[in-house]
């Protein structure tokens, strides 16, 4: 398996971590895993280890790029984790923020080359994930990405929107975020969501391809031009991040979302029943 021999190097036990992160040391490519069946919804802890493990990536100067991808067949990530924004407390709130602001400022900050791997479901929070790395690769057929928040009654924060309109531009972003719309790869690929669209048995194959055309780039001019490209949204968010967690926190509390959260989970128990 990865992980067992030269030269993988990993900085989670293989099979266990919710983020497993597999470092090949001679192409200097990480690819991290999310790992928490049955659909990588992203709770407190696993927004810590990925903030962690990016972290940790960023610091490694061997490492160049990372692919960010599943463990869980099927699903890219489901996004934030409903059972946190629901019945949760304040102080809940505001830890589980702050975690997702760290994991997020990681990755669309990252020096690397990063690519997502979406093999599977991406909505709302792991649509965030895909579009803050430099490249989407997506596997063709059932799965669907795309910022769905509205329809869980909550409102994408403002750095989604900024995300989502450097990724698609602003009359797009302006549709998909008012409508919560969810997209085919096909339909992703339309509005530029993603870059490209495989079947799902060539999603790392083409990921691999791409990568080798981002690393003959040198990495110091890369790194300039993407981080005068990003530095604006980042320092939106930097400059009022505890402001912005409070905000959640409060937003999340009103009796009115929480309603709206507690159908939306009923409907999700009620689709399989
Ligand atoms: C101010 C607020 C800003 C907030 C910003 C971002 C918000 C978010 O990211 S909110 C999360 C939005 N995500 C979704 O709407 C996705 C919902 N899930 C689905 O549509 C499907 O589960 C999915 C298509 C991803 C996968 O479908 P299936 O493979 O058929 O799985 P199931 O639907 O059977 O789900 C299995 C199991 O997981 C629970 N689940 C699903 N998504 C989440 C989630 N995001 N958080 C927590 N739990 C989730 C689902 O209810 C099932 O649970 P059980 O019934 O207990 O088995």
């Amino acid at each position: 398996q990865v992980c067992t021999q030269v030269p993988y190097r990993c900085y989670s036990t293989p099979g266990v971590g919710q983020v497993q992160v597999d470092m090949n040391s001679e192409t200097g490519v990480a690819t991290v895993r999310l790992n928490r069946p049955p659909v990588n919804s992203l709770n407190l802890d696993v927004l810590t280890e990925l903030g962690i493990a990016l972290e940790k990536l960023d610091a490694d100067r061997t490492c160049r790029a990372m692919v960010l991808a599943s463990a869980v067949p099927g699903i890219f990530s489901a996004g934030l984790d409903i059972l946190e924004m629901y019945q949760s407390t304040p102080e809940r709130c505001v830890a589980f923020w702050r975690a997702l602001q760290d994991a997020w400022l990681g990755l669309y900050g990252s020096r690397l080359v990063t690519m997502a791997a979406i093999e599977g479901h991406s909505p709302a929070g792991g649509c965030l994930l895909a579009m803050s790395c430099d490249y989407r690769v997506m596997a063709d057929g059932k799965f669907q990405i795309g910022l769905n928040e509205t329809r869980l009654g909550i409102v994408a924060p403002f750095w989604f929107e900024d995300v989502m309109l450097n990724t698609i531009g602003h009359r797009e972003t302006e549709k998909a975020l008012q409508l919560g719309a969810m997209y085919s790869a096909q339909q992703a690929l339309s509005i530029g969501l993603v870059d490209k669209v495989v079947p799902l048995a060539e999603v790392m194959p083409t990921v691999q391809g791409e990568l080798k055309n981002w690393l003959q780039i040198p990495d110091a001019a890369r790194v300039i031009t993407k981080t005068s490209m990003r530095k604006q949204v980042l320092d939106r968010l930097r400059s009022q991040k505890e402001k912005d967690a409070q905000f959640f926190a409060d937003f999340i509390g009103r009796d009115s979302v929480q309603r709206s959260l507690g159908a939306y989970i009923a409907s999700l128990q009620k689709r399989k029943s």
